[in-house]
């Protein structure tokens, strides 16, 4: 018989026994569940933008290999995405490797040292300082672009502006991808575009001739590929990005002669004209309306890449009065055909050229709200490609009409008469900048 002060005990062992055993389950769920939820503030903390950009339709991964990652990097033509970044440097050195906020891989600068060797490696000469490759241990290809040491900005700033610069990926942007911050060094690394620049491509550099001709082909694909970049800056990032300085130096050609969009979003202070006028932009590209009125707006960017798809066509530079000729060209209905780039003989479609020009021409209206929005530059570009390739074998013939259009006497009648213009307007040209700087109170010549 089990008396009452039993009962009582083996009341209170069940009881213990059961308390014990709710609070080791009890413990265990707190600790399942905080570490689902470290889990998923880690995914997060990778994913979430500050600065919101419109969903990806396809992620592009950059590695540090050029050719691979042009083969994300090619259609379909529209997609726009923010990218997940991986650390692409060699495996040994990411470990050192902090990441910023935005993603984008820190790098020391002994590691850019090493890259660059010494800094022996020059590609060119920004108005920010100079551009040089790098060659990654694991053999990919970098640009790293170092800031002049003078430079106004503030770490804090140049961090900031690194977070904005990360938060921007296309396809046909030129995409960075780490960048230095290191006592006073301050360098941004993009991804290597082994054709190097549009302006270097059609007028050579350092004096010297190109000796590649791009094809008309090759020049439709360069203006789409430039149209689909500026219309992810103006309609496909949140807020919107006006480049500012659109021009065929800022327009870079990977391996495959692919062209993406460089220097966009960089701080006012980078951008300024050479010509020392005050104002943002690089002389010949820039909007007659902001010139005259210090606004620039979305549809200034227009305005320069019009220019850049008239120089795709004529191979005349800005500053070599190319407006003054697309305004000759344009007094007679097929004027344009007077200046095109003569190595384009033979080889393109007369009507496409005419077409692309018609749609440069509105891109260049003095009056911006006549100018097309970015999204129907792309929609007639892509049009003219369409046209093209269901003309099929017939844009062959064509081509060879345009020959016929341009060639033997007809051809050297309009050259000497544009190398007279060239002439004249050189002259007009130099009146009208002697004025432009005694506005602007500079003495810089052109
Ligand atoms: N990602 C890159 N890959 C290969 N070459 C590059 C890259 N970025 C720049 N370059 C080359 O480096 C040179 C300087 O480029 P940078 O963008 O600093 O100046 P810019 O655009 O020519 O002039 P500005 O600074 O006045 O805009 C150019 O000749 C360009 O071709």
């Amino acid at each position: 018989m089990v008396n009452r002060s039993d009962l009582v005990v083996i009341g209170i062992s069940v009881g213990l026994a059961l308390g014990l055993l709710l609070a080791l389950l009890l413990f265990f769920v707190i600790k399942w569940y905080n570490g689902r939820s470290h889990l998923r503030r880690c995914a997060n903390e990778q994913n979430i933008p500050t600065l919101p950009v419109h969903k990806a339709k396809r992620a592009v991964v950059l590695t540090p290999d050029d050719s691979s990652n042009t083969a994300s990097s090619q259609p379909p033509e529209n997609a726009a995405s923010p990218t997940q970044h991986q650390p692409w440097w060699n495996n040994n050195h990411t470990k050192d490797l902090t990441v910023s906020a935005s993603g984008i891989p820190k790098y020391h600068y002994k590691d850019i040292q090493k890259a660059t060797q010494n800094f022996t490696t020059i590609l060119g000469q920004g108005s920010f300082g100079p551009v040089y490759k790098a060659v990654m241990p694991n053999g990919g290809l970098a640009a790293a672009k170092v800031h002049a040491s003078n430079s106004s900005q503030g770490d804090r700033e140049f961090q900031t502006e690194v977070s904005l610069l990360g938060r921007l990926h296309h396809r046909n942007l030129v995409n960075l991808v780490g960048y230095c911050v290191d006592k006073s060094h301050r360098m941004l690394i993009y991804e290597f575009m082994s054709n190097g620049s549009l302006e270097n491509l059609l007028y050579g550099s350092g004096g010297e001739e190109t000796t590649q001709v791009l094809r008309w082909e090759e020049r439709l694909q360069i203006a789409l590929d430039i149209s689909h970049g500026i219309e992810y800056l103006h309609e496909g990032a949140v807020p919107p990005v006006i480049h500012r300085d659109l021009k065929s130096a800022n327009i870079l050609l990977d391996h495959s002669m692919r062209a993406k969009v460089a220097d966009f979003g960089l701080s006012k202070e980078m951008v300024f004209d050479r010509m020392n006028s005050g104002l943002k932009g690089t002389h010949g590209y820039m909007d007659p309306t902001y010139i005259s009125t210090n606004k620039y707006t979305l549809k200034s960017d227009i305005y320069s890449f019009g220019v850049i798809i008239l120089e795709l066509i004529t191979a005349i530079h800005p500053q070599q009065n190319l407006m003054e000729y697309i305004n000759l060209a344009s007094m007679s209905p097929d004027g344009i055909d007077e200046i095109v780039d003569q190595k384009l003989e033979g080889n393109a479609n007369i009507e496409e050229v005419r077409l692309l020009a018609k749609i440069a021409n509105r891109c260049v209206h003095k009056t911006p709200r006549k100018r097309p929005s970015i999204g129907e530059v792309t929609q007639f570009i892509l049009k003219i490609k369409q046209g093209r390739s269901r003309g099929g074998r017939r844009q062959d013939t064509m081509s060879s009409s345009f020959g016929g259009v341009m060639d033997g006497e007809d051809m050297s009648r309009v050259i000497s008469r544009i190398k007279d213009q060239h002439v004249e307007l050189g002259l007009l040209a130099g009146v009208k900048e002697e004025d432009h700087q005694e506005r602007n109170g500079t003495t810089t010549t052109l």
